[in-house]
């Protein structure tokens, strides 16, 4: 059943800083266009290097009490804003789909997540363990504290706004720090949505700051100042390499989730459907634009014609459309620039050789004449040294390679300068070992698709990243040790 698919109003939002709505004193604002039809959904203001100092200034008034409270109080408090965002769950889902084009059933997910990333660092809350130990010296005692950082800086991308600014907003405030977030200026609109939610329960002014802005002038001023004692960024590997070397500038503790480039091995003695729902769910999953998507899959010669009978058919069966018609199954990349890569992608292809199996190009009818849309695409005669296998598509676009022998299709996996996530699928234990060994990937899924727990450690090595997120180690993050010697 669709849902209310009629134009919904424009909302125009301001900057959420030290508890009050403001305009950016350069008075410039930028429309959020719809993917789905290229309507105006929102309007936000253009915060510049002004904005970043009064919300930096805002977070590190407001941290000196919040860091004062116990973290259980924290949590407490952190705990109605994951409920009210529950609460909030069609607005924000609708919203969220206007905004970045994807499934109403996946944004209504995201929402969820958004929520339970909160509530799992609020479980964190008496978890802050430090340690005590015997000193060299006698009657002296020596002990390390966790204390929170001050102020946090999050930046985030456009696939999953509201979540991934919740997995950063969750574990920073429970630690008893402060945070200024930046979302993407292609969906900020979600996000911007927490400032009312922080406002309905209470999260004292100043703690949640939601500025709208360009990464490289909003976000660099946030990321350069000395009152940034952390920098949490998701988003693209050239964008987080120039914040690592900005951010260098005061030696931040800096967290960067990046691109990625994720293989699926699929092994001769694999459970072929299994493989093939896993490898299908992980390509086409929010249009491709998710950072653990299936980028590229090999195949065992022995199983790829009948792997591809099945897959195929899953393909030719997605139905591209209105993201918040519940029949469609897949709807448009976020903005034409991402078409335009898709597009790039394609073509260098079958330069190189390859071969379009399905897909390649914008789909044709009324409904795709405005948005951007593009085709679910395979591509297969695929070798190793083509640009597709090497250069993150982070859309539906899926090369497919044969391979024969164990060895070479992890010097294949391995032959990438990500290394975020990998997915295998195989039944032999001796098999799974020895990629467990042998992958260079902070994430390895087996016999099963993408999809992070909270409880883990999303973590990329190479290119995907720094410092890693989620979990106990991701929460440890926010934290400072303190080693105080005591001597009696
Ligand atoms: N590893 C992971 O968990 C994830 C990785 N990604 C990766 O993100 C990319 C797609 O997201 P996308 O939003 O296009 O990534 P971008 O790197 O373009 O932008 C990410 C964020 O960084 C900001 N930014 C850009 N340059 C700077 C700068 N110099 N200083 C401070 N901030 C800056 C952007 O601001 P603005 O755009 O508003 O100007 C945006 O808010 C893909 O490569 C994908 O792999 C996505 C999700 C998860
Ligand atoms: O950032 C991504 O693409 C993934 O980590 C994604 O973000 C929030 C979801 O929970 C993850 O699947």
């Amino acid at each position: 059943m669709s849902e209310t698919l009629a134009a919904a109003e424009v909302k125009n939002y301001d900057l959420f800083i030290d508890g009050k709505w403001i305009k950016a004193t350069s008075g410039e604002t930028e429309n959020v266009l719809s993917p789905i039809n290229e309507d105006v959904v929102g309007v936000v203001q253009m915060g510049a290097e002004h904005e970043a100092e009064l919300a930096l200034q805002a977070a590190e008034r407001a941290q000196k009490e919040w860091k004062k409270l116990p973290s259980i109080e924290r949590a407490n408090l952190m705990r109605k804003f994951a409920a009210e965002i529950r609460a909030n769950k069609p607005y924000l889902s609708n919203l969220l789909s206007r905004e970045q084009g994807k499934l109403i059933s996946v944004a209504e997910m995201e929402v969820e997540v958004t929520a339970t990333f909160i509530e799992y660092a609020c479980d964190g809350a008496r978890s802050i363990e430090g340690d005590i130990m015997p000193s060299s010296n006698p009657k002296e005692q020596i002990w390390i504290q966790k204390i929170p950082r001050g102020v946090i800086v999050a930046i985030t991308a456009w696939n999953f706004p509201l979540a991934l600014a919740g997995r950063k907003i969750g574990p920073a405030l429970v630690a008893g720090n402060a945070i200024v977030v930046k979302p993407t200026q292609e969906t900020p609109l979600a996000t911007l949505e927490l400032g009312f939610i922080a406002e309905k329960v209470g999260i004292p002014a100043g703690l949640i700051n939601i500025v709208t802005g360009k990464g490289r002038v909003l976000g660099n001023a946030l990321v350069a100042n000395p009152i940034t004692k952390m920098v949490t960024m998701t988003g693209s590997t050239p964008a987080g390499q120039q914040i690592f070397k900005t951010a260098s500038e005061h030696l931040a503790h800096v967290q960067l989730e990046l691109g990625g480039k994720a293989p699926a091995i699929v092994f001769p003695d694999a459970d072929i459907d299994l493989a093939v729902d896993a490898c299908f769910n992980s390509r086409f999953d929010n249009c491709g634009q998710v950072c653990t998507c299936n980028e590229r899959m090999y195949v065992h010669e022995a199983i790829y014609d009948v792997f591809m009978e099945r897959f195929m058919e899953k393909v030719k069966a997605i139905k591209v459309g209105n993201p918040l018609d519940r029949s469609v199954t897949m709807g448009p990349k976020v903005n034409a620039s991402e078409v335009r890569n898709m597009e790039h992608l394609v073509a260098k292809s079958i330069e190189e050789g390859a071969t379009i199996a399905t897909g390649g190009k914008k789909p044709e009818g009324a409904e795709f004449q405005k948005g951007f849309w593009f085709e679910p695409t395979i591509i297969t005669d695929v070798t190793q040294d083509m640009t597709i296998v090497h250069e993150e598509s982070f859309g539906p676009i899926l090369p497919v390679l044969k391979f024969k022998e164990y060895d070479e299709v992890v010097e294949n996996a391995n032959d990438c300068e990500f290394g975020l996530a990998a997915m295998v699928f195989t039944r032999d234990i001796n098999t799974i070992m020895s990629l467990n060994d042998d992958l260079e990937f902070g994430e390895i899924y087996v016999n099963r698709g993408h999809g992070e727990q909270h409880q883990g450690f999303h973590n990329g090595y190479k290119l995907s990243g720094t410092g890693g997120e989620d979990g106990k180690y991701g929460f440890e993050q926010y934290m400072e040790k303190k080693t105080f010697y005591v001597k009696y």
